[in-house]
């Protein structure tokens, strides 16, 4: 599948602080990808590398098939870019600050412009710096999407807003993403805000890439695992390398199969729990796997 977004071992120094080690990772063609991580992990960094805000220490990244060191008005053009606590020309009312950028783009789209404004019922003749911080959002997001950005990259974009807003929101992205055909790439430091959104997620932690998969093979080959171990069971079985995040509360232990597959899985757990009852085997929502992964500090991503 085709990538618009690429990072090839990117590492970004600020001092004797990595904000990025040999981080590579991909947004692919179409989809709506989750950049995830607790704060500092580095994503805000990685998406400004993306558009030439930061440039990197080491590595390379390729946006719309070019290295963003040598993007340019032209590739700026086709990515729409908002983020949280962005600058705006405050003084400038909605309908100025559109009006504004409408002739930077030649691909401005009237007739989205008007029926996004429609959507996100902006007053039209109030002053930036006077509109909440989920209308500033919206007038951002306008400003990003009338010109039919093939790359969105949304830095924190639900931070601040209330949930009602949020959804209302991440409805109308998913039905213009699903509509218009463009990618998104999506920096947050919680899960649940992209839970619905995401179909490719990118899991970063200290500036490391965890993960880079899709969140159905992710979802699909991780599980929660429960075992009650008899009385006199003794000390804990070493586990595979796949099983992690070991925890024991009683004779309960818990953890997670990152590469799962029933009859290997059987098989191995009949091996190291003998005599155990069958374990209880459970799916992860991505909230669930998001926090185990991180607490782990780990995750295979290669099974
Ligand atoms: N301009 C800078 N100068 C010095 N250090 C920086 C700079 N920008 C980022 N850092 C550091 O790099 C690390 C990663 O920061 P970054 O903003 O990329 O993280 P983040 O994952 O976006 O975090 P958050 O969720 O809190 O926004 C942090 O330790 C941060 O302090």
């Amino acid at each position: 599948m085709n990538s618009l977004l690429e990072f090839h071992q990117v590492s970004r120094r600020f001092g004797r602080s990595n904000a990025l080690k040999d981080a590579s990772f991909r947004v692919p063609a179409g989809s709506i990808t989750a950049l995830l991580g607790p704060n500092g992990a580095g994503k805000s960094t990685a998406l400004k590398i993306a558009l030439n805000l930061v440039r990197p220490s080491s590595g390379e990244a390729r946006v719309l098939g070019a290295d963003s060191r040598k993007i340019g008005p032209a590739e700026l053009a086709r990515i729409g870019y908002v983020a949280e606590g962005m600058e705006l020309p405050d003084w400038m009312t909605v309908d100025q600050f559109l009006g504004w950028c409408r002739p930077l783009y030649p691909k401005w789209d009237g007739d989205l412009e008007r029926e996004l404004r429609k959507q996100f019922a902006l007053p039209g003749d109030r002053k930036l710096k006077h509109l909440s911080r989920g209308q500033r959002m919206k007038a951002a997001l306008i400003s990003a999407l009338a010109y039919r950005p093939e790359l969105l990259v949304l830095d924190e974009p639900f931070s601040g807003l209330d949930p009602l807003v949020r959804d209302e929101f991440i409805t109308g992205l998913l039905e213009l993403a699903g509509g218009e055909g463009f990618s998104v790439v999506l920096s947050s430091h919680d899960i649940e805000e992209v839970d619905r959104l995401a179909d490719h997620v990118v899991m970063l932690n200290h500036g490391k890439v965890l993960l880079d998969e899709s969140t159905e093979s992710l979802l699909a080959r991780h599980r929660r695992v429960e075992v009650l171990l008899p009385e006199n069971f003794g000390d804990l079985p070493l586990l595979p390398d796949t099983w992690i995040a070991p925890q024991s509360s009683g004779r309960v232990l818990r953890f997670a199969d990152t590469a799962h597959e029933t009859a290997r899985f059987q098989e191995a757990a009949e091996r190291v729990f003998p005599g155990c009852p069958p374990p209880d085997v459970q799916p992860y929502s991505l909230r669930e796997l998001f926090v185990t992964l991180v607490r782990a500090g780990k995750a295979d991503a290669g099974a």
